[in-house]
């Protein structure tokens, strides 16, 4: 492991607002009897804190079921799923539903913003909701790194895709997530935003601590990460530690993608 390497994950281990997440035997099956498909087959993978972590693999491979199970926005059949030390299969509806809001935060393909609200209001969005207030010093940080100190009063038509997607960034990183889950995040942007997309999320692992998990098909994408796992027909058939494009792309043609 490189100097680099290490001070992340220093700064991941000692920064007790990222715990990571990790599953243990997890398995999603939809529908009953004929109809049923194990979308997860017995998944076990860890999202280390401080570590950014992509997922890959086919399409249909279960890399939105994995994402969505761990982000407790689905239940598990059986297995477990661990957020930080809290197991989500014990949690109470409501219990799950504080810890959706304050300890993970989205950035899906499309932004999902509200046009109504300026930059700023859509990224304390998740605290308004929850009647809390930001930490300043940390909403001044996050505003810093994602440089979106000139656009806080803008609403979204007047910012541009890669605005628009630092703002919605903002908004998973300002309630200090302990993960940070990214669908496809590049997916509509041209190559040069999604460029710094990519590079954001990676500054956010390096100069903030954060943990990131993002699915993307991508192995440009990919090549940003720390570690990919790669799922097909939904079970973890290998994980790459340090990956380049190059090596990710030819992971994913022996995993016969075509994509
Ligand atoms: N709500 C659902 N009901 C029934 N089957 C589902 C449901 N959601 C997903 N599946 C099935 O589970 C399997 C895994 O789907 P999933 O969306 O997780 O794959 P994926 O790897 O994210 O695919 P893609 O790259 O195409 O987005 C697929 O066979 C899919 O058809």
């Amino acid at each position: 492991m490189g100097n680099a390497a290490e001070a992340r994950r220093t700064i991941g281990e000692a920064d007790a607002a990222t715990g990571g997440a990790r599953t243990e035997r997890l398995t999603k099956v939809y529908g009953a009897g004929d109809m049923a498909v194990r979308a997860l087959d017995e998944v076990s993978v860890a999202f280390p804190a401080g570590r950014f972590t992509a997922i890959m693999g086919p399409s249909g491979a279960g890399k939105s079921t994995l994402m969505h199970c761990v982000a407790g926005l689905e239940d598990a059949t059986s297995g477990r799923v661990y957020v930080g030390d809290e197991e989500l299969g014990s949690l109470s509806d409501r219990r799950l539903t504080r810890l959706r809001r304050e300890r993970i935060g989205f950035v899906f393909q499309a932004f999902n913003l509200l046009p109504t609200l300026t930059a700023k209001d859509n990224i304390v969005l998740p605290m308004t909701l929850a009647g809390t207030r930001p930490d300043r010093e940390w909403l001044d940080t996050v505003v810093r790194v994602l440089r979106l100190g000139q656009r806080l009063n803008h609403k979204p038509s007047e910012l541009s895709g890669g605005q628009q997607q630092r703002v919605a960034l903002a908004r998973a990183l300002v309630t200090r997530p302990q993960i940070v889950f990214a669908d496809e995040p590049t997916g509509n942007l041209d190559s040069r935003t999604g460029a710094e997309v990519l590079d954001l999320l990676r500054g956010a692992v390096d100069d903030l601590g954060q943990t990131v998990a993002m699915v993307t098909h991508d192995p440009v994408a990919a090549g940003y990460a720390d570690a990919v796992v790669f799922l097909a027909d939904g079970r973890v058939v290998d994980v790459m530690d340090e990956p380049t494009a190059d090596r990710v792309l030819d992971r994913m043609r022996g995993l016969g993608d075509r994509s």
